[in-house]
């Protein structure tokens, strides 16, 4: 039996005349890691800011762990469980990273320093945000401001501050997008362990195919805001509709 997390039912958003995302139906699964992909205006950040509560769905539903949250606000939704992360770096440039991490965590208010990296000794928490910064690899800046580190470093302190709300579920958009080759590898080793070491069941938008193909499980295409497939990386790259509507029939995979 799959143990569902999410669930998407015919979820439809429209903005004025203009159908953004179309009747969506899918489940994700505890611990799954789920790719969503397709052209410019498929509508792939629309259905996360649905999923997110930044806008309510048109019709349609989100259930999260059993419980229909749809339209539901957005802090709300956070503090069931469901945490994001954003293509763009959204740090506050004049704070250190360590102060990010802490305003993330109060920001929150699902701060638990027990969760994750438990520890006898928490304290005010300042050790958990060690431990965080030890599990994005910022611990040598952590006291650096934020507006000084790279912007690879920037976006990793941004899944940092995400994971301060202790999300079981993660929303990423875009965690490549402006990083160079090198730290691409870096986010992608970091979105296995965020499953692998802390239980988190990820969803995430992303245009670079090396690093969806190389970490999710399973990919959901959206043309115009309606599903085109579903299925494991390898059933996606041989996809004829798939191929047509996106990838092209020289896309480098490598
Ligand atoms: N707040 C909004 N108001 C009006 N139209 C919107 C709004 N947000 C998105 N849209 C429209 O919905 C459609 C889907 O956009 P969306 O940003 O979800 O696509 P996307 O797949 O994330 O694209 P990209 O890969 O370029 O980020 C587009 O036509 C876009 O212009």
């Amino acid at each position: 039996m799959t143990d569902v997390l999410l669930k998407l039912h015919d979820v439809t958003r429209r903005f004025g005349g203009l159908t953004a995302v179309a009747g969506v139906s899918t489940d994700i699964n505890k611990s799954e890691i789920f790719g969503i992909i397709g052209p410019n205006g498929a509508g792939k950040t629309t259905l996360f800011n649905v999923i997110a509560g930044y806008f309510p769905p048109s019709s349609g539903k989100v259930v999260f762990d059993g419980t229909d949250i749809s339209g539901q606000s957005s802090d709300r939704i956070a503090r069931r469980g469901i945490g994001r992360t954003f293509q763009a770096v959204t740090v506050f440039q004049d704070h250190t990273a360590r102060e990010n991490l802490r305003r993330a965590a109060m920001v929150s208010r699902r701060y638990n320093p027990l969760v994750y990296f438990s520890s006898r000794n928490a304290g005010d928490g300042s050790e958990v945000i060690q431990k965080m910064a030890q599990f994005t690899g910022l611990e040598p800046v952590l006291d650096n401001r934020a507006g000084s580190l790279s912007y690879g470093q920037q976006k990793m302190l941004g899944i940092g501050m995400a994971l301060m709300g202790r999300p079981r579920l993660l929303l990423m958009d875009e965690p490549a997008a402006g990083l160079h080759t090198s730290e691409k590898k870096e986010a992608a080793q970091l979105i296995r362990r965020l499953r692998d070491e802390l239980g988190i069941t990820i969803v995430l938008v992303e245009h670079d195919m090396p690093l969806v193909m190389s970490v999710c499980d399973r990919i959901l295409v959206l043309n115009r805001g309606t599903p085109l497939a579903l299925g494991n990386p390898a059933q996606i790259k041989a996809d004829q509709t798939v191929i047509d509507a996106y990838l092209g029939e020289e896309y480098d995979f490598a």
